[in-house]
């Protein structure tokens, strides 16, 4: 096949570039390195470094022609901004995500994947979240990815575009050859920095919250690996021709913040020094999804099934990469 992947440079996406690679695929990378490194890519891949807003740009690319498929990472992903700038996430997020879609169907392009997220869900009241459960959005980030699936729907309903949107929960971990790991600038994952506070990069890691109704008080999130979210887009792209889908991606087992950190320390041998702090705004207290449907219309099913294998692949990772790609993203 030949891809067109934006956003392809950052974390989610490289990972999803060199599976492509892999099973021999022509990828072309879209991406303006805002969070992304041109270093993560395999070298036959080519990166054109433009911004989805560069309509100029995102046209002559897709002139080029041939192209079975888009595949869409490129977005603006901190919930607690989206909360400050709201409309700037909305026009980022869902404005060129419009823009983006418009443009494929102008150039005949016939399947898109969306990168859709948990954050949809808002704070439901019912675990684990099915492709059922009632969608809420808590923060303009949720609204504008909710906001991107219904232009998908439009889309295949009018255009005849084929969609998969993929709703990851936490992605975490990194490719187990080393080839690809998490590098945001700033950090604000989780694992990554309960990592860096075990390996001496940074001095502690702070706790939002020990008083919700979880068993231990922290937080519980679904932890999936980027290598087997990776693999759900290749087995959603095969889907696409009996029609479009949309699918809740996770591992299917939750843990608190608290088991994250007790997992880094078991890996890595080390005490995480570690304080607890208020709640941050916004964070709902369980996450966990209902992987069911994928599985049962693609025979999709998470290689990495313990949270230890995850981390563990992570810290690999940022052991041999201390300072991480070593540009300004
Ligand atoms: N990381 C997670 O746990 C998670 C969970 C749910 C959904 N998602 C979604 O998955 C996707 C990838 O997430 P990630 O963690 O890999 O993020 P990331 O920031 O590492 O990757 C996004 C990439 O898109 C590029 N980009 C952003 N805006 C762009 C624009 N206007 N034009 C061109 N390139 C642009 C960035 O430079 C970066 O390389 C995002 O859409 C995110 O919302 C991520
Ligand atoms: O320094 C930290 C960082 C995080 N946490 C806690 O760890 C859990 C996971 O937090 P992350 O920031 O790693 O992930 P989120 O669950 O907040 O966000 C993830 O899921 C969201 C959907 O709900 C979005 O899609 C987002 O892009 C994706 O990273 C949360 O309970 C958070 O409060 C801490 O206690 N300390």
């Amino acid at each position: 096949m030949k891809l067109l992947v934006t956003g392809g440079a950052g974390y989610v996406g490289s990972n999803v570039v060199w599976a492509l690679h892999d099973r021999g695929d022509e990828v072309v990378v879209y991406d303006n390195l805002r969070q992304g490194h041109r270093e993560v890519l395999p070298g036959s891949v080519r990166l054109v470094e433009a911004d989805l807003a560069d309509a100029a740009a995102l046209d002559a690319v897709l002139a080029e022609g041939g192209w079975d498929g888009v595949l869409h990472f490129a977005a603006l992903s901190l919930v607690g901004e989206s909360m400050q700038r709201p409309f700037f996430y909305l026009q980022e997020n869902a404005g060129l995500g419009f823009a983006l879609i418009d443009a494929c169907v102008r150039h005949g392009v016939k399947r898109f994947i969306l990168s859709s997220t948990a954050a949809l869900f808002g704070n439901p009241d019912t675990t684990p979240i099915t492709e059922e459960t009632r969608i809420d959005p808590g923060s303009p980030y949720g609204e504008s990815k909710l906001m991107i699936e219904r232009a998908l729907h439009w889309a295949d309903r009018i255009h005849g575009l084929r969609y998969a949107c993929l709703r990851y929960f936490n992605a975490a971990g990194a490719d187990a050859e080393g080839r690809s790991g998490e590098d945001h600038r700033p950090e604000t994952h989780l694992i990554p920095l309960v990592i860096d506070a075990a390996l001496g990069l940074r001095p502690e890691i702070v706790v939002f919250g020990s008083d919700y109704p979880t068993p231990d008080g922290t937080c519980i999130r679904d932890y999936v690996h980027v290598s087997d979210l990776a693999q759900a887009h290749l087995a959603a792209l095969g889907r696409l021709d009996e029609g479009s889908v949309t699918y809740n991606l996770g591992s299917g087992t939750g843990h608190s913040v608290l088991e994250v950190i007790r997992s880094v320390e078991r890996v890595s041998g080390v005490r995480v020094p570690m304080r607890i702090v208020e709640r941050r705004p916004g964070d709902p207290a369980i996450l966990v999804a209902s992987s069911a449907r994928i599985r049962a219309e693609t025979g999709w099913a998470p290689r990495y099934t313990e949270l230890d294998e995850i981390v563990s692949t992570a810290i690999n990772w940022r052991r041999a990469h201390p300072n991480g790609y070593g540009n300004e993203g």
